[in-house]
């Protein structure tokens, strides 16, 4: 038996003269090494993408971070700071595949942008910067650190009660996550439940409410440094599982 098939976005970086496709190693390896499932990066050619032909192939979707953001005007918002980065052909590609892999109960994992973008994909807003939001707190990393530290837990989520994501955690109620990002949702899309809050109120997870499907979204980043996390090796598994289910069901 083949392994499942996982579609990894693709994001576009300039490298030198050049825009490339590129996908982040950590996240294509988690999904080998964690999820146990065979990834198959797809380019972000926005309207021009055959979803139908991606879905056919697909037994899950996972959505990577990345530094670039979801564009504000997706979410009906002026953009507040034009000098961060965006990646209009990855929203193009992603928003549209993202409602359409739903809809077919393919099993879906989102990582950090991809947790902001699938809140926007389903009609949700976004804070384009958690940190200057009134009693929130800054959920950065320091850049002047090293890896090590940045992607080090930095704050503790507590999990909703008989959620998805206690339940795979072994009914944890609070876990240490690593957090890297300036941008949280702000207004939770109207099909979404929420699966753990940070201790300013910030939504860290949720799935999407009577889904077909596995969904499960994370703002954090439990592809770091997988295998010496027992809570993102259960995460990755709780996926991969899914994600064959579906292959044998398909
Ligand atoms: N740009 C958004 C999303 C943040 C994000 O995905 N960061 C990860 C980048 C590096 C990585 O993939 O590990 C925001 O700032 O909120």
């Amino acid at each position: 038996m083949r392994r499942p098939i996982v579609l990894v976005p693709a994001c576009v970086n300039q490298i030198g003269a050049h825009p490339y496709h590129t996908a982040q190693l950590k996240y294509v390896a988690a999904v080998a090494d964690g999820a146990h499932c065979a990834p198959l990066i797809i380019p972000a050619l926005g309207a021009a993408t055959d979803i139908e032909a991606l879905l056919a192939v697909a037994d899950g979707v996972m959505l990577t971070g990345s530094p670039s953001n979801v564009h504000a005007g997706l979410y009906g918002e002026a953009l507040l700071d034009p000098s961060l980065p965006l990646d209009p052909a990855r929203d193009a590609t992603m928003l549209p595949l993202i409602r359409a892999a739903i809809q077919r109960g393919i099993p879906l994992l989102a990582i950090c942008r991809g947790f902001q973008e699938m809140n926007v994909a389903l009609g949700g807003t976004l804070h384009q910067a958690v940190h200057d939001v009134e009693g929130m707190a800054d959920h950065r990393e320091k850049k002047e650190h090293t890896l090590e530290r940045q992607y080090a837990p930095a704050h503790r989520v507590l999990l909703e009660p008989g959620g998805r994501l206690a339940q795979i955690l072994g009914g944890a109620t609070g876990i240490m996550v690593n957090s890297l990002h300036g941008q949280g949702i702000n207004r939770l899309a109207p099909t979404l439940a929420v699966e753990a809050r940070a201790d300013d109120g910030l939504v860290e997870a949720y799935r999407v409410e009577d889904a077909i499907g596995f969904t499960l979204a994370v703002q954090w980043h439990p592809e770091w440094r997988l295998s010496e996390n027992p809570d993102s090796i259960k995460l990755f598994s709780a996926f991969g599982e899914a994600c064959t289910e579906y292959q044998h069901h398909r």
